[in-house]
């Protein structure tokens, strides 16, 4: 086999440059351009960037904040100013400052196959996965990329890397007892996922089951803004009475924007909005996780047939088309209190949640 990166693996490593703030070579045919994160928009790479004649991707859903025009159907491209262009790059990369100092157009908008599109909406892509801002700086190149530059083409894997169990280990837990931890690791190098088996369910019969997405302020830190926290426990506390279950942790913290940008979402809700204007407001869509990866897993614990415990009808239907049988929803209703009410009532009315 040969010791050098396969291109999953070259994707890797351009999500890293990207979080450090290096830019990265995408390739399409012929073209090839340099693709940098909007949000670490300082300091001397930017200016290197903007000699290089960087323009700025964003998402149609940033775009629509800004009043700018998404010639591009699902993003928008943007010119640069002449003067201070790292600091306009990173105001409309990043809402935070939007009320106090609305930005304002006009906007110069590219259109058409000018600058490279797909390599930019590549960028946004990659930008995504890196759980940085969907905002990338782009300059397409006239002559050879510059040496020691991580180097990707526009196409990403559209299937599920295969996921691997890395270990698993006895672990006794105080609400469910008797349990082991798996961890599993997916061949492209994104994020490692846990199941949590209670007891020795039964593979024969349905089992009970829990996709639950990290949430380090509800699960960890006990926050009032979500009822996270509450859903673990009583899903692990359920699985202990019921004598085995397995529990998924899924690390999509944010609904799959990581733990920075839903940082961003609060602030953003401290201003007025709720959870899902919020992640509009950035860039995002309300839910960017991919629930693939829960039946992949159920696939590599043996499991077909599970007692869902959810109140969310997406994941249900999700497990449904990736061939697990899903006999059962179990409501879990816990953990609702006066500061998450209006959380819950907009995933009710907007994202379809079950009350
Ligand atoms: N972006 C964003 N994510 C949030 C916010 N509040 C909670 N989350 C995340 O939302 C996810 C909640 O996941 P789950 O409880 O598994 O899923 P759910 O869609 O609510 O469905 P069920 O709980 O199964 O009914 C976690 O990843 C949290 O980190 C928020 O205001 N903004
Ligand atoms: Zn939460």
């Amino acid at each position: 086999m040969s010791l050098l990166p396969t291109p999953q693996e070259m994707r890797a490593r351009a999500r890293a440059d990207l979080r450090l703030g290096l830019p990265v070579v995408i390739v399409q045919g012929g073209t090839a351009a340099l693709v940098m994160a909007a949000e670490q928009a300082a300091g001397e790479r930017v200016a290197g960037m903007v000699e290089a004649g960087a323009y700025l991707a964003i998402t149609a859903r940033r775009a629509e904040t800004l009043k700018a025009r998404a010639y591009d159907g699902d993003m928008a491209r943007l010119k640069l100013p002449a003067e201070g262009a790292a600091a306009w790059a990173a105001a409309v990369a990043d809402p935070a400052s939007d009320l106090a100092q609305p930005m304002k157009g006009p906007f110069t908008a590219l259109r058409g196959t000018d600058g490279c599109p797909e390599i930019a909406r590549a960028g946004l892509r990659l930008a995504k996965e890196a759980r940085v801002l969907p905002a990338v700086l782009v300059a397409p190149l006239t002559g050879p990329a510059p040496q020691g530059l991580t180097r990707i083409g526009t196409q990403a894997d559209e299937a599920l890397a295969p996921f691997a169990e890395a270990v698993s280990a006895r672990l006794p837990m105080h609400l469910a007892g008797r349990g082991k931890l798996h961890v599993f690791r997916p061949g492209d190098g994104s994020e490692e996922h846990y199941v949590v088996e209670v007891g020795r369910p039964d593979r024969e019969a349905p089992v009970l089951t829990r996709l639950h997405s990290a949430c380090f302020t509800g699960d960890v830190l006990g926050s009032l803004k979500c009822d996270c926290g509450p859903q673990l426990h009583a899903a692990l506390a359920a699985m202990g009475e019921a004598g085995g279950g397995l529990l998924l942790y899924l690390n999509q913290e944010g609904r799959g924007i990581g733990l920075a940008n839903k940082m961003r979402a609060y602030s953003l809700q401290d201003q007025g909005f709720d959870t899902v204007e919020a992640n509009h407001r950035l860039g995002f869509e309300d839910d960017e996780r991919d629930f693939r990866i829960g039946a992949a897993l159920l696939g590599k614990m043996g499991v077909g047939r599970v007692r869902l415990m959810t109140n969310n009808p997406a994941k249900i239907a999700m497990m449904q088309a990736k061939g697990i049988e899903v006999v059962e929803r179990v409501p879990l209703k816990v953990g609702r209190t006066a500061e998450n009410a209006g959380y819950l009532a907009t995933k009710a009315a907007k994202s379809g949640h079950l009350l």
